[in-house]
């Protein structure tokens, strides 16, 4: 997407072509700085640390570093230790396994001569790849979209509420759940998003919001628990967000408090969409509840908070007492039955195992 004038994905190749540049997330929306990672210690602790985060980013991020151990060490037992390493930096957003397995996949029937180059090559086509999913997840979402616009007054807002940030630094570029709202607003419909803070650590607040601005697109903070009473009055027109990891059977994965949004939204009759690239469906996982890991962060997440003070400085302040506990589980599972639909890039799929199947015959 532009920042300014100029056009940026999320994550690029450098010109040593062996490192990649990342937009570092940490300090945005205060500062925008662009990081060079070159090893896979420095991948690991890009992604474990959220300079990067975002499940297609996240995948996308760790192919980059399975290229750079291949170009250290292309041995099958480098691959698969370059397979765990990364693996575990963290553990519920899908789309980190599926990169490792496409990569190592990929990789195996090679000779190890070769296996660096072509591991840059994969690298870069999934990075392509993610554009053209979300891209394609626009599409159809926008036509949900529309649908709601016709149903609306002239030139009222479409009033969409919107969770984390699943935006274009979630992914390479265009993002999955914001993907319907830039083409919505490219298309001239009007539409105005809600933004979810989302607490503790405020991608919504200091990413989305961030994003929305960069674009143009009108948008209100809220905090998180503003969301149900937006829904009981009326003032929100629809539902979309993003998922790290959608089962089979289209139980919904996503950052925490997606759930009682889709509690809020199931009581208000208010449609509730997640939108996703395919290689974030879990095919191997039915009950999210029961199989998907959440990944459980630090309590300093929550007991401090970044913010920029009054004289232009990026510092972290605590808000509760030091001696208070802090549990801080990462995501929560939404099941399918609160979700309307699956916006994929080849349709919208309804949250089943029927509705997947329908939409990818053969998984
Ligand atoms: C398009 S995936 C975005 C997804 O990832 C976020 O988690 P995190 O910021 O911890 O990586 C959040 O769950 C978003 O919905």
């Amino acid at each position: 997407m532009n920042v300014g004038d100029r056009h940026y994905r999320t994550i690029w190749l450098s010109d040593d072509g062996r490192s990649v540049e990342i937009i570092d997330q940490r300090w945005l929306p205060h500062d925008f700085r662009v990081e060079k990672v070159g090893t896979v210690a420095g991948i690991a602790t890009a992604i474990r640390d959220m300079w990067v985060r975002g499940a297609p980013l996240i995948g996308v991020t760790s192919a980059y570093g399975v290229a750079m151990q291949m170009a250290d060490d292309p041995s099958d037992a480098a691959l698969d230790g370059v397979w765990e390493v990364l693996h575990e930096t963290r553990p519920t957003a899908i789309n980190l396994r599926w990169a490792l397995d496409e990569m190592r996949g990929f990789l195996r029937p090679l000779p190890s001569e070769q296996r660096a180059q072509a591991a840059y090559r994969r690298a870069g086509e999934i990075a392509d790849e993610d554009v053209g999913l979300n891209r394609a997840i626009g599409v159809n979402g926008l036509e949900i979209i529309k649908d709601i616009a016709a149903r609306k007054q002239p030139g009222e807002p479409v009033n969409i509420l919107t969770h984390c940030n699943a935006g274009w630094l979630a992914t390479v570029d265009y993002g999955t759940a914001t993907a319907p709202i830039y083409l919505a607003t490219e298309a001239g419909i009007p539409v105005h998003v809600y933004v979810d803070e989302t607490r503790p650590r405020n991608q919504g607040a200091q990413l989305t919001a961030w994003e929305m601005a960069g674009h143009g697109v009108p948008h209100t903070l809220v905090v998180d628990n503003a969301g149900g009473h937006l829904m009981q009055r009326g003032q929100i027109d629809m539902v979309i967000v993003g998922t790290d990891r959608t089962t089979a059977d289209g139980d919904v994965c996503n950052k925490i408090g997606t759930y009682l949004k889709a509690l809020a939204a199931a009581d208000n009759d208010v449609p509730f969409y997640v939108a996703l690239p395919s290689p974030t469906i879990d095919w191997t996982v039915g009950d999210g509840l029961a199989e998907i890991p959440i990944e459980q962060r630090s309590s300093d997440e929550v007991s401090l908070v970044w913010g920029k003070t009054a004289n232009g400085e990026i510092a972290q302040v605590r808000i509760s007492p030091e001696t208070t506990p802090a549990a801080n589980p990462a995501f929560d599972v939404t099941p399918a039955r609160l979700v309307t639909g699956l916006i994929t890039e080849r349709g919208v799929a309804k949250a089943s195992r029927e509705g997947l199947k329908a939409m990818f015959p053969g998984r």
